[in-house]
Order: C-alpha cells, then sequence, then structure tokens
C-alpha cells in the first residue's frame, strides 16, 4: 500500500486499460464537425451525451417494465428513480446547451441538411415505453430495417403505465378489461375507473403501500420529462426563434404542441379529486 503515484500500475502493454474498458478510441473519435464553426463540437457532444443517457433510460425502463409486469416492484422502484434523475440531469445539460447564441447557431445550421432529434430512434423508443404511442413516428426508421424493427418492438409492447394498470388489476383494484388486453399501439384513453382505483390507492396509502410509491414514481418521472420537453422549447426559441424545424415541423409550434402530451393521466387527475 502507498499514495505514490509512481507504485500504480503504469504498463499496460499486456493489460486492459481505462481506455480499453471504456472503448474510448470509439466515443472520443466520433465528433465529426462538418463546419467550420467552433460551437459546432459542443452541439455534437450535447447530442452524444444526451443519445448516452437516453440509452441508459432505455435499459432502465425495459427492465422495469418487465419488473412490474413480474410483480417484483422492489427493483422497479430503483430503476425509475434512476431513470428520473437521469432525466433530471437531462434538464440540466440544456443550461450548457443554451450558451450557443443565434449567429453561432446560425454558422452549423446550414450543415445539418433536413437532420433533427425528431429522428432520434432511442427518443421515440423511450417516448413508447412511456405510452406515447404513434404510428407516424415509425415512418422516419422505415429506411433502416434494424432500427425500424427496435422501434416497433417498443411500439407494439404495452407501456409502463400498461404494465402498472395490469399490476393494479391483479392486486384486486378495478380496471376495465380494455385496459388489460388491448392493441398496445394504440394511444392510451383515460378512463374515470382507472381515476377510481388509483383514487382507493391514494385514500388509503398505507393499504397499499408500494402502489402509492409506484404512484409517485410514475408523477416524479412525468414531472422530469415535461421540465425536459419545457428546456426543450425554451431554448430552441431562444436560439432559433420561430424558423420552421430541419426536419420539416413548425418547430418552437410543434414542440409547445408536445407539451401538452399527459403520459399518465389518471394519476394527475386524483389530485384535483382527492
Ligand atoms: C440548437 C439546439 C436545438 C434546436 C434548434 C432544436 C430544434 C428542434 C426542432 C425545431 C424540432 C422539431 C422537429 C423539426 O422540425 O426539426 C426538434 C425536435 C427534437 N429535438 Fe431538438 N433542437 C435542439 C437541440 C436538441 C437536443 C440537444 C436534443 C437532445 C437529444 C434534441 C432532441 C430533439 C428531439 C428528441 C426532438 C423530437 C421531439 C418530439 O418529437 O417530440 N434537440 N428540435
Ligand atoms: N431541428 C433543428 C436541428 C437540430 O436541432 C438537430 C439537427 C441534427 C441533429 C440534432 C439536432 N437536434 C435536435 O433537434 C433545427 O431546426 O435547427
Amino acid at each position: 500500500m502507498s499514495d505514490r503515484p509512481e507504485d500504480a500500475k503504469l504498463d499496460f502493454s499486456r493489460d486492459m486499460s481505462y481506455g480499453d474498458y471504456l472503448q474510448l478510441d470509439a466515443i472520443l473519435n466520433a465528433q465529426k464537425p462538418l463546419s467550420p464553426g467552433h460551437d459546432e463540437m459542443l452541439f455534437i457532444i450535447q447530442h452524444q451525451t444526451s443519445e448516452l443517457w437516453m440509452k441508459l433510460m432505455l435499459h432502465e425502463l425495459g427492465a422495469a417494465i418487465s419488473s412490474v409486469a413480474n410483480d417484483e416492484l422492489a427493483p422497479a422502484f430503483k430503476m425509475l428513480a434512476r431513470v428520473s434523475r437521469i432525466l433530471e440531469q437531462l434538464v440540466h445539460a440544456w443550461d450548457v446547451l443554451a450558451t450557443m447564441t443565434p449567429p453561432e447557431y446560425s454558422a452549423i445550421r446550414p450543415y445539418l441538411g433536413a437532420s433533427s432529434g425528431f429522428q432520434s430512434w432511442q427518443y421515440r423508443c423511450v417516448e413508447f415505453r412511456l405510452g406515447n404511442k404513434s404510428a407516424t413516428m415509425l415512418k422516419p426508421h422505415e429506411h433502416h430495417a434494424g432500427r425500424l424493427d427496435i422501434v416497433r418492438q417498443a411500439y407494439e409492447s404495452p407501456s409502463l403505465y400498461d404494465e402498472a394498470l395490469r399490476l393494479l388489476a391483479r392486486r384486486g383494484l378495478q380496471i376495465p378489461q380494455d385496459h388489460l388486453q388491448r392493441d398496445w399501439t394504440q394511444p392510451y384513453v383515460a378512463s374515470d375507473e382507472v381515476e377510481q382505483a388509483w383514487l382507493q390507492v391514494y385514500r388509503e396509502p398505507q393499504k397499499h403501500w408500494d402502489l402509492y410509491q409506484l404512484g409517485e414514481e410514475l408523477t416524479d418521472l412525468e414531472d422530469a420529462f415535461r421540465l425536459w420537453r419545457f428546456r426543450h422549447v425554451t431554448t430552441v426559441e431562444r436560439i432559433i426563434g420561430f424558423k420552421r424545424g430541419t426536419g420539416g415541423t413548425g418547430g418552437v409550434s410543434y414542440l409547445r404542441r408536445m407539451l401538452e402530451v399527459v403520459l399518465f393521466p389518471e394519476i394527475w387527475k386524483l389530485r384535483t379529486d382527492l
């Protein structure tokens, strides 16, 4: 045992090093700016780090959905809490991107062509796993069969909320049959009976403690996701104003409409009716 750096292992000619393990050659050689603009490095790294966090989110969300489906709530809570913390991290990441001014972004934007975050397949999988289903959103991935399969898998599977409602039914709460077995590609439709079931949980938390905790984990998650959407719109407005998006939508008008999405409607409504 020693505190001297000279005593650390220094020869990695035969052993796996930090960079080997983390595949840093692949990651750190993946920043290829197309424009002469200084700020493109920020733009690329902001997106790449977001995609890495989304990869972890999908890893956690997929496992959390399976855990809920298997009545294993303790591990699901831990994974959902992690997803919410990742979203918070992504909310704060907007502060870094917001240091980019409109003229700085104008130097990069012509080089982006028709590419846009709208085409992020991992983001679309997150939305689908959280229950925001839309057939149109599969289309940008049709040109790439492997990716389309991944997005379609998320599209066709029960969402986190679908599995939560199936769990409530297994616990004896009244959930309508058409919420328990349905075409999972269809957008979720809120129901008074489902709200009544959640109200029972929230009126007697001590009787349904883990379902109550699940309800609050879902609330945390949607709360953090709403903040992410909001920071996206405000950051976009401060950088490009009301210009149309490179992806072809109205831009800020489209992103504002996305602020109206409610993922777990009865969990929010019950607060008024409790
Ligand atoms: C200068 C920075 C940014 C600008 C100006 C911007 C602008 C836009 C616009 C205008 C759209 C609407 C689609 C379109 O027509 O293009 C959009 C969508 C999107 N952007 Fe960004 N964005 C920026 C940064 C980011 C970052 C850092 C991420 C993180 C990954 C991101 C992820 C997305 C996603 C996922 C969508 C699709 C949203 C949805 O369908 O609900 N954007 N963005
Ligand atoms: N939609 C943006 C372009 C954009 O932001 C973008 C382009 C390529 C890769 C990622 C992007 N980020 C998120 O939409 C724009 O209209 O300027």
